[in-house]
Formats: structure tokens, sequence, C-alpha cells
């Protein structure tokens, strides 16, 4: 028996796995329900001024008892028949409590005896499942239900069983009185308070409920884990949501989002004053809903394995922690489905990494060609592009936790090879449509049977060929109440293509006519005209580019082309943020087209074997001849001034004079292109021009060439360096834009950097970088392995980045 000193009375009951004590102080005002060690009784938990104890649904008889004294009601204001009364009923309490643990041990004993039996861990789901089935009894307790004690707000106790609730008032004596005598319990208390008031309160009830139930019948052993237990159930969603979640497909529900957004000033409960993708339904089941789910394939787990596979299957918080989101990359090209540059790689690996952070993710893109592997959502919406109807189909794929979702229309079709051609009014038509449509997929197209919603969401559109979507966002649904709380980035991969057209196209983007100064732009050369990036940049909420080097450019006149003045605007909301890159498709070690033709693998340690055989099946592909000695250059990007070509060209008289081999890959420009082929044709023992665009060739060239040139005129981050330099090929490029900011120039002296760099592009400064890496090549072979080691041992990967833009979407989603 224990002694609870100043109290009037203690009570004792020795369950199966703890001793519980009821106390009630004088004021009758608290009740509590604790193990004698002080610590909350494991199965306790605290909601606000209530704690409340899971230990199942009430055995039939008990919620009738519990119904009669409910509904009697009665109240002595004697103070010791108050008090008796409440002991008696204390006590009945304690004992339906007892009944029912005795109740589950003896089915974690018939569980565990069935699943001893099973062979798998699938059949182990499976008989939990049946299990769930065999006890159909109403009788038997089911973790959805609860008893909860009222601790702070005049004691109550609270049976509740789904839509049934019997409530019976234990004690009328007002709150103000109704404190815990003892400090360890109010410590208890706050501490528990601060939890639930930092989370979602129904995802602390749940995640209450999970501990609570798979703690009663797990061992103690396990017990002991319990805490850390509940840390993670906290972010965990409940699978009990993905069920909900999976019937929501239904467009009202959908819009109950924005519905709820919009009556959420006018609610008044603890959940406003936490931030609202604490209380997101989509935020916590979208990280579920990312992670294992297979094509099209919800997954509805059974929260009965909870019982068993507490503290051994749970999986560990997203990296994002309370930030996760519901991120929506809007992009013209994506690889691997379709790519022309840059803009494909980023759109195809950046979501990703955002998805490893626990982001649920989701890239949209247009459906230029009939894609193997694909899925029809049977969906079908209309939309007016330049007062015309267009209907629109959505297909969509899952792809290492990201959905891509198609949009589709004839409008698209066999485009891939010219995403971007067209004359400028079917383009425009082109991304009107898809910026509109992209726009409700969240509401209408259900990613793995359920719609994102606009809760808790951000775009990201990608360049001026969806600079679009965020005036859309919020000329159609923002000023009007709706999507009040989705967010808009726009991210800058080249400020050089900018969708300009005469004023008048402004009436092919229907909107209204306020919008029309937001796409003016006066600029010297074209004098008043249409800006699509313009207007992108003045109505996101955040803008990022790709490296911190062009980040400054673009402020300046020479680096903004004309856009100069309104990035100075928007500083404030602007981000540099290197690219990184795809680190499976981009790897020696995994590369998928090193295995065939001669060429191999390598990773680091195998480097001194692996690059040198890559590079002799590379000279024997070309027609060059097969010397290890000879320093292999090369060159891979678009042909035009952007890329500084030309600058090659003109130093190639120079390279010819060295004992060096260069291969160039590119399309572009005609005259360019034609240029490639005349200088193979002059140099054929030394130059090979491959003009086309192979994605396989320039996985070999990056793996086989032992220097990459990139002379750009201006690069707002460049891939290939990063790749050349995971490969072990030394960039030597021009110092600009991110390429700066990559390229750290070797220093010889301590055998630091990447690279070699030059500072202007000219073919002059180039040959004289050049000339440097060739000598170091040649004369210094430690000093090349070095820079080889250094390069690959980088982390180049998307993951840092995906920190950087996480701190971005947050920014932008607390922006008013
Ligand atoms: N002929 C060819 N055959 C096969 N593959 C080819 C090819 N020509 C180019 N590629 C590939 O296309 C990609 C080009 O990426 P870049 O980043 O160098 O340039 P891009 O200017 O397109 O991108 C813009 O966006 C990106 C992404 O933000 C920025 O890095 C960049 O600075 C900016 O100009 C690389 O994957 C490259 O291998």
């Amino acid at each position: 028996m224990a002694s609870l000193g100043s109290l009037p009375f203690t009570i004792e009951a020795k369950t199966e796995t703890s001793l519980f004590v009821l106390s009630k102080n004088y004021h009758r005002s608290f009740c509590s329900l604790k193990p004698q060690n002080q610590r909350p009784a494991e199965g306790l938990s605290f909601l606000g001024d209530k704690m409340i104890l899971r230990c199942g649904k009430l055995p039939k008889p008990m919620q009738a008892r519990a119904a009669i004294s409910d509904s009697s009601g009665q109240r002595s204001d004697d103070p010791d028949e108050a008090i008796q009364a409440t002991i008696e009923k204390s006590k009945k309490v304690l004992a339906m409590q007892q009944q029912l643990l005795e109740q589950i041990a003896e089915r974690k004993k018939l569980v565990s005896s069935i699943k001893s039996t099973s062979v798998d861990s699938t059949e182990k789901q499976d008989s939990n499942e049946q299990m769930d089935g065999l006890f159909p009894s109403p009788d038997f307790p089911s973790r959805n239900d609860e008893i909860s004690v009222d601790v702070l707000n005049g004691s109550s106790l609270s049976v509740s069983n789904g839509n049934v609730a019997v409530r019976k008032q234990l004690d009328a004596v007002p709150s103000s009185s109704s404190r815990p005598s003892d400090e360890d319990d109010e410590k208890q208390v706050v501490d528990l308070k601060k939890k639930i008031y930092s989370a979602d309160p129904k995802d602390q009830l749940k995640g209450s409920s999970k501990t609570t139930y798979s703690d009663i019948l797990a061992d103690p052993k396990d017990q002991l884990k319990g805490s850390s237990k509940t840390k993670f159930s906290e972010f965990l969603p409940d699978p009990k949501d993905q069920l909900k979640g999976s019937s929501k497909t239904k467009s009202s529900d959908i819009l109950q989002d924005s519905e709820d957004q919009l009556k959420g000033s006018s609610k008044k409960n603890s959940s406003d004053f936490v931030p609202a993708f604490l209380s997101s339904k989509s935020s916590h089941s979208s990280v579920k809903e990312g992670k294992d789910r297979q094509p099209s394939e919800p997954t509805l787990k059974d929260d009965s394995d909870t019982v068993e596979t507490a503290g051994v299957d749970v999986k560990p918080p997203p990296l994002a922690g309370v930030n996760v989101m519901n991120i929506v990359i809007v992009a013209a090209e994506c690889a691997p489905w379709s790519k022309t540059g840059g803009l494909g790689d980023v759109a195809g690996s950046l979501p990703k990494a955002l998805a490893r952070r626990g982001h649920r993710v989701m890239v949209i893109v247009p459906r230029y060609a009939n894609y193997a592997g694909l899925q029809d959502t049977g969906v079908r919406k209309r939309y007016k592009v330049h007062g015309q109807d267009y209907e629109v189909s959505y297909f969509q794929t899952y792809v290492d936790g990201v959905d891509f979702v198609f949009i589709d229309n004839s409008m698209f079709h066999n485009r891939e090879q010219n995403i971007y051609g067209g004359d400028r009014l079917e383009i425009l038509k082109r991304m009107v449509l898809f910026c509109k449509a992209a726009i409700e997929v969240p509401w209408y197209v259900p990613c793995g049977g359920v719609c994102y919603g606009d809760g808790n969401l951000v775009f990201v559109a990608n360049d001026w060929h969806t600079a679009l979507l965020p005036v859309y966002l919020k000329a159609y649904y923002r000023d009007n109440g709706i999507m009040k709380f989705t967010r808009s980035i726009l991210v800058i991969h080249n400020i050089a293509h900018q969708g300009r057209g005469p004023v008048d196209d402004f009436y092919h983007v229907d909107l209204p006519e306020h919008y029309m100064d937001h796409f003016k732009l006066y600029d010297p050369i074209g004098g008043e005209h249409f800006n699509i990036f313009a207007a992108g940049l003045k109505t996101a909420d955040r803008v990022v580019t790709v490296s911190h080097g062009y980040a400054w450019e673009l402020k300046t006149s020479e680096g903004g082309w004309g856009l100069h003045g309104i990035i100075n605007e928007i500083d404030w909301k602007m981000m540099g943020i290197v690219n990184g890159i795809d680190s499976k498709e981009w790897s020696p070690e995994y590369d998928v087209h090193l295995t065939s033709d001669g060429y191999t693998n390598y990773s680091l340690e195998t480097l001194q074997t692996g690059k040198p055989q890559c590079k002799a099946a590379l000279q024997k592909e070309l027609g060059l001849p097969i010397r290890e000695d000879v320093p292999l250059i090369g060159f891979i990007g678009r042909l035009d001034q952007q890329k500084g070509v030309d600058i090659i060209a003109e130093a190639i008289p120079w390279m010819v004079g060295q004992d060096v081999q260069l291969v160039m890959l590119g399309t572009g420009r005609q005259d360019l292109e034609q240029m490639l082929r005349d200088f193979e044709n002059k140099h054929r023992d030394k130059v090979r021009g491959w003009v086309g665009f192979s994605i396989k060739m320039a996985h070999r060239i990056t793996a086989g060439i032992d220097i990459l040139l990139m002379p750009s005129r201006f690069e707002p981050c460049g891939l290939n360096q990063l790749y050349a330099m995971n490969y072990g090929t030394i960039p030597v490029v021009h110092r600009v834009g991110g390429l700066r900011d990559t390229v750290i120039p070797f220093d010889p002296f301590n055998e630091s950097g990447y690279g070699w760099t030059f500072d202007s592009a000219e073919a002059n400064k180039l040959i004289h970088a050049l000339g440097n890496c060739l000598l170091t090549y040649r004369e210094y072979k430690k000093s090349w392995e070095g820079l080889q080691i250094r390069g690959m041992t980088q982390d180049l990967s998307w993951d840092h980045a995906a920190e950087k833009y996480e701190e971005v979407l947050v920014a932008a989603k607390y922006q008013w």
C-alpha cells in the first residue's frame, strides 16, 4: 500500500504491467492515475488539461455501468459523500482497467503463438489482420477507445468508443482550483503539454494511442524504449490517415483544404497556435505516402502491426522534421523522359532529394511522347487558352519517392525533340495551357490514390516557360481567397530566355487587365514589350537561382539581360543555391553507359585502371588513335553563344599544334554544327565533332576524357563540370556564374583546388589556362592524381542543395 502523505486516502491496484495509485487531493479537484514511481503510467497521455488513459474499449457491461452512472449524474453537496462517491467510481475504473489489461495480455499470448507459426513478414501481417478478425466481440478492447480523466479542468471521466462517448462528471469543483498538489505531477503535466502543443493535437492523440497500446502489449524491455517510440510516432503519420485519405479523391474533399484555410482565421483552438502544416492533413500523411509506395499502389497498412513491430520497424522521422511540405515542381522538361539541357536534369533529380528529406514531392511535366510505364489517371479537365477550350488528361508514375505527373494534350505531342520549337504564339499557347492545368493538379489528380490538396503546398516553377504559374496562382486563386496559403517559387536557370513578345501578347495569357503592368517592360533594345519572366519574378513568393555567382551577376546590367532592375527590386526574396548532381545517374561506379563496348565502371579505388580503360574505349569508339599518354580534351553542350564554343574554335589552331586529342559533342546553331564537322574533317587524327544529342555519348565522354573545357560566356550553374569532377575529369572553365562557385582553381603550392579557371571569355585566356593544365597532366602526375581524387571525393549530391531549397520553401510559407 503506498502512502500519499497528506492525502486523505490511497487506493492501490496491481496490474500486470504496473502499480497504479489513484490519488485525490483535498480540493477534490485533482484526480490522477499514475504509477508509484511518479512517472505517468504507461498508457497515459495528456491532452490539454485532460489526462487520457488508453486501455481499450470497455466491455459492454462496463459501458452500460458507466452509462447508468452517467445518466444518474447525481452529486452530493456533502464533501465526504462526494469523496466517497469518487472513490467508488475510481475503484470501478481501476477494476475495469485491470480486467482490460488481463484481456490484452491474453490476446498478446494468442497473437504471438499464431505469429510464431508464420513464415515471413508478409504472413505475419496477414495473421495480424486475421487476429483482429478473430476478436470481433465488442467486449474486446480497441486502441481507438479511451478512458480520459480530466486532470485540470474539473475532473471528469470520459469513456469513448468511436461514436459512443460516455462522460461522467466526477467532480464539479471549478477549474481554477484544479491543480495538482504534487510538484512532480505539475512538471509532468507541463512537459506533456509542451509536447502536445509543439505538435498537432490530433497527431499527438494518434501517437499516444499507438505508443500506449503497443507498450501495454510489449515486453517490459520494450517499454523502456517507449519514449523514443513516442517521438517517432509524433512524426510518422497514422496509417489510418492513409485509409481515410484514399477515399479523399472527390474534388469537394480536396477543395476542403482551401475551405479550411479560409475558415481558419475564425477558428480559435489550439491548432491556431501551431504552424498550419502541423495541423494539416496532408503534410503528415503525405510523408508516409511518399515513402514505400509502389506505382499507384497505396500503402494501406493495418496498424495492428504496431503491436508486434513496435521498436523494431519504426522509421526515423523525416530529415525535414516539422518543415515537411507538399512540393510541386513544374517544368517544361524532366529527365529521363524529356531533356534538352540542364533544366531536365534538375527537374529529374532535385525532387528526389527533396523526397529523401521527407517531403511529399510531385513533378509536373508535359507528355511529349507515349512514354512507357505511365498510367492514365482517367482524370479529364478543360481549360481555356485564348478563348478556346482544350481538354487535358493526366498520366502518372511514381519513381524514387516522387510522383511524376504528365499533362497530356495534342499540343504537346511529338515535341520531345523540339520542346521549345514552333512560333512565338504556339509556344505561348502551350505554356499557358500547361501552367493553367498544372496549378490544379494537386486538387484533381490522385497520386497513389490521394490528391495533394492545397494545404501546406508550394509550387516550384522553372524559367520563363512556367513563369506564368506564379501569376495565375495569384490572379485566379489567391486574389480570390482560394489557395490563400499556397506559395510559389520561381527558379532562374537561365535569364537569357524570357518569353518576350509585343505588348499585345498579353491578351493571349487570359489575365485581368490590371495584370498587364506586371508584364510590361521597357528596354533600350526592344522598347516596350511583353515579358513573361518579369511577371513571374514579381509575383512569385520567392526566387531562387542556381548559384551564388549567378545571383550576383543577375543584378548587373551585363548579367540581368534587361531584368536586372526587377532583380534588384526583388533582391530581398532571391537566393542562390548551387545545383547538385544525381549521384546515381552520374556516378562512374554505377553509370549504365559504361558497361559495354570496352568501357568499365570505376570508383576512386579503381580510378587508375578504370578511367584509362574508358579513355581507350572512347578513343576506339571515336576512331582516334588509342594512346594512354595523350591528353584527351572534351566539350559537351549546346552550340550557342552562351557556351563559348566559338572561343574553342579560335583556340583550335593552337590546340592541334599540341599533342592532344579533342572531342566535341553538341547541337544547336547550324553554323556552329557545321564548324564542328569542318574541324573534324580538317584534323581527323586529333579532332572529333559529334553533332547530335546523345546522352550515352555525354556519359562516355565524361568518363573517357582527361580534361573538360567550359569556356561559357555566362553559366548560371553548369552541370557538366560537376559531372566531370565526379568522374575524375579535370575542368578548365571561364570563371563565371556557377563555374566560379564550383571550380576552385588548382593551387600547386598547397595542392588544393579542382581545376583551372580563366577570367575572361577569350581564346588566349583559355589557351593560357589549358596550357598550365596540360603541363600538370604531363609533368606532375601526383598533382594530377590529387586533383582527380579531390574532385571525386567532394559531396556533389543534391542533398545539401535540397536542404537549402527547404529553407526557401519554409520562408515562403510564412511570408504573407
Ligand atoms: N549534345 C548533347 N548530348 C547529350 N547531352 C547533352 C548535350 N548537350 C548538353 N547535354 C547535357 O545537357 C546538360 C546541360 O546542362 P548545363 O547545366 O551545362 O546547361 P544548360 O545551359 O542546358 O542549363 C541551364 O540550366 C542548368 C540547370 O540549372 C544550369 O546548370 C545551366 O548553367 C543553365 O545554363 C548536361 O546534362 C549535358 O550533359
